[in-house]
């Protein structure tokens, strides 16, 4: 694992956006595995400047969200369609077809998470992985007893999940009960990896991920297994056993 601690989570956030757009520049048709959630969205808004300014372009790229809450329409200001839409799609010229989130209104939920591992493998797996880190452990909604053996299947939220995510809807018993997530075995077949954490909230959890023993009461820890794995974390997130880089 390559830990980076960050200045602050503006550099978080900045250096997430150059390793974006190095690998789109140097490989055009990559495969982006995204993420949703507070952490990631000035990388986003990074990327579009990007785009804007120097044209950097994703029209050959394809992408696969992590995850989509159960229940939620496409339009539903808190659906990680949305997210993706008004944060990113809109912003650069990703095309349409090319842009692939779990539909979490599915008739048979089974089948779309059938369907949208074979997807992520008809496009030849993810290249570049983009994580967020839950308190709790989690990536994607993979939360904490998860099989490390699982592709992408319905999950159900932790308490402790949909508190932390209350903050995004009116209140907590708005956030629904059941998720579509990529699984932890999904996540770990990506060639390269980057989780982006921020504020001291996380640092227990971060903590947790790097030293921490492997196990699957805390999903976050099978990143030690993979051989590409970049954190990128600002101070508040760190600990104090790791050394500040530039
Ligand atoms: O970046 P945040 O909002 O702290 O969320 C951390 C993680 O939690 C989730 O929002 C799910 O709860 C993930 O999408 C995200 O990676």
């Amino acid at each position: 694992m390559k830990v980076i601690v960050c200045s602050s989570y503006e550099m978080v956030s900045v250096k997430a956006a150059q390793i974006v757009r190095s690998h789109v520049r140097e490989k055009p048709d990559s495969v982006f595995g995204l993420a949703t959630g507070g952490t990631p969205l000035r990388m986003y808004d990074l990327l579009a400047e990007d785009h804007r300014l120097n044209g950097t372009s994703y029209q050959k790229a394809v992408s696969f969200n992590l995850d989509e809450y159960v229940g939620l329409n496409r339009s539903h200001p808190n659906s990680y369609h949305y997210y993706m839409q008004s944060h990113f799609f809109s912003k650069v010229d990703l095309l349409p077809a090319n842009r692939f989130v779990p539909d979490g209104l599915a008739s048979d939920l089974q089948e779309e998470c059938e369907q949208y591992e074979k997807q992520i493998k008809d496009e030849g797996g993810i290249d570049l992985q983009i994580l967020g880190l839950g308190e709790n452990g989690h990536i994607g909604f993979n939360e904490p007893g998860t099989s490390f053996k699982k592709g992408t299947h319905v999950t159900t939220l932790t308490n402790d999940t949909r508190k932390a995510n209350a903050r995004f809807f009116k209140n907590q018993r708005e956030v629904p009960h059941y998720a579509i997530t990529m699984g932890l075995n999904t996540i770990i077949q990506a060639k390269k990896i980057v989780l982006l954490a921020a504020g001291r909230k996380k640092a227990k959890a971060v903590k947790r991920m790097i030293t921490g023993p492997v196990t699957e009461s805390f999903p976050a820890s099978i990143l030690q297994t993979h051989s590409d794995v970049t954190i990128l974390i600002d101070k508040e997130a760190s600990f104090e056993n790791i050394k500040e880089e530039k």
